[in-house]
């Protein structure tokens, strides 16, 4: 199993610097940095971080192909390539709706932008022309091929990730959703000819402490608005009552979120992170592994004490 964490581009950098050197120091071999245009701006913050940093891949995780064009992101890419000596790594997906429409963009045919974007940075970064005439003449990445990776959720995005991609971040923290996921994935790889290395991603909503109640009630707000944005068929794969979602989500929209937590119990906890004590983490990953998942990637909240949860990570780490 490979290690990733998240990190979102909001704390002060430099703080975001020293916790990724620590997750480098406990074994994490991957860090993602989320991508959104209402935080700091993710290549400014991954090449503070490739600077600092000596064997952790890191990438944006993950970036889309409306904000900026294949070409400007193959460039921001190749230079955290060069910055990182060979470490670099891309994730993209097709970003939410709600960003677009209050960037005034216009969100057409995701899973085609998607497959367009992919081939032209590949193109690009392998030192070649786009359609279009785009080249990159002056920045060359270091690795042969950086690895591209799809932030992915929706059938036909997992089974695109699977057909393009080298590897797949799912926003998801349960066995179920794997079990669910892994048939298209392999669908799509099949649609590109059949084996290839592929590495599954399982985003989670991590909450790892010493004190096991602690650390589910760190996760409990961020599971809300998870489930508070799951579909139906989402809530049913986990048995949950119907419409949980929307009372959840009715909760959160007039900012009451001690009533979005009151109805976060350990079944919506369970279906939308991973959380308690290192010992509890062990079978929750074998858990993923076994359906399939290749790097546990904790997410945000992490714990209450970042610190404190990325150092009993790498107890956990160790174990594997
Ligand atoms: C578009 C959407 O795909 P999805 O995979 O469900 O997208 C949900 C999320 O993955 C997407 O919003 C991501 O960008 C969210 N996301 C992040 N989004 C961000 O903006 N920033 C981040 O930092 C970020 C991190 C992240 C990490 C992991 C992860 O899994 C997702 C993450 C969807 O509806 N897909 C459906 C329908 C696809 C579709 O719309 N098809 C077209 C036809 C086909 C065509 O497009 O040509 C159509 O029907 O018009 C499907 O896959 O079946």
């Amino acid at each position: 199993m490979k290690f990733g964490i998240e990190f979102v581009p909001q704390q002060p950098l430099s703080e975001i610097v020293e916790l990724v050197k620590l997750a480098e120091d406990v074994g994490f071999e991957y860090t993602w940095i989320t991508d959104h245009y209402n935080n700091k701006n993710v290549y400014a913050a991954l090449a503070l971080i490739a600077d600092a940093t000596e064997t952790i891949k890191l990438g944006p995780g993950v970036t889309n192909p409306y904000v900026r064009s294949p070409a400007i992101s193959a460039s921001a890419i190749a230079t955290i390539d060069e910055i990182s000596e060979g470490r670099a790594t891309f994730g993209i997906g097709p970003g939410d709706k709600a960003t677009f429409d209050a960037l005034g963009i216009e969100w057409t045919k995701p899973v085609s932008t998607i497959r367009s974007a992919i081939a032209d940075i590949n193109t690009l970064l392998a030192g070649e022309k786009t359609e279009g005439g785009a080249a990159l003449g002056g920045v060359k990445a270091v690795q042969e091929k950086i690895p591209i990776y799809m932030g992915a959720q929706g059938p036909k995005m997992l089974e695109t990730a699977g057909e393009i991609a080298d590897g797949v971040l799912i926003n998801a923290s349960n066995p179920k959703d794997y079990e669910a996921a892994m048939p298209m994935i392999k669908k799509g790889i099949e649609n590109a000819g059949g084996s290839k290395d592929f590495d599954v991603g399982a985003y989670t909503a991590t909450s790892i402490g010493a004190d096991s109640d602690a650390a589910k009630n760190a996760a409990r707000i961020v599971a809300a608005f998870i489930a508070a944005g799951s579909p139906a068929p989402v809530l049913e794969r986990h048995g949950l009552p119907e419409g949980i979602n929307e009372k959840i989500g009715a909760c959160l929209g007039k900012g009451d979120f001690g009533g979005a937590i009151g109805l976060v119990d350990d079944a919506v906890l369970d279906a939308f992170s991973v959380c308690g004590t290192p010992d509890e983490f062990i079978p929750k990953i074998e858990g993923l592994a076994e359906m399939g998942v290749t790097q546990y990637v904790a997410g945000s909240p992490v714990g209450k004490d970042v610190k404190e949860s990325i150092k009993l990570l790498g107890d956990v780490i160790a174990s594997f």
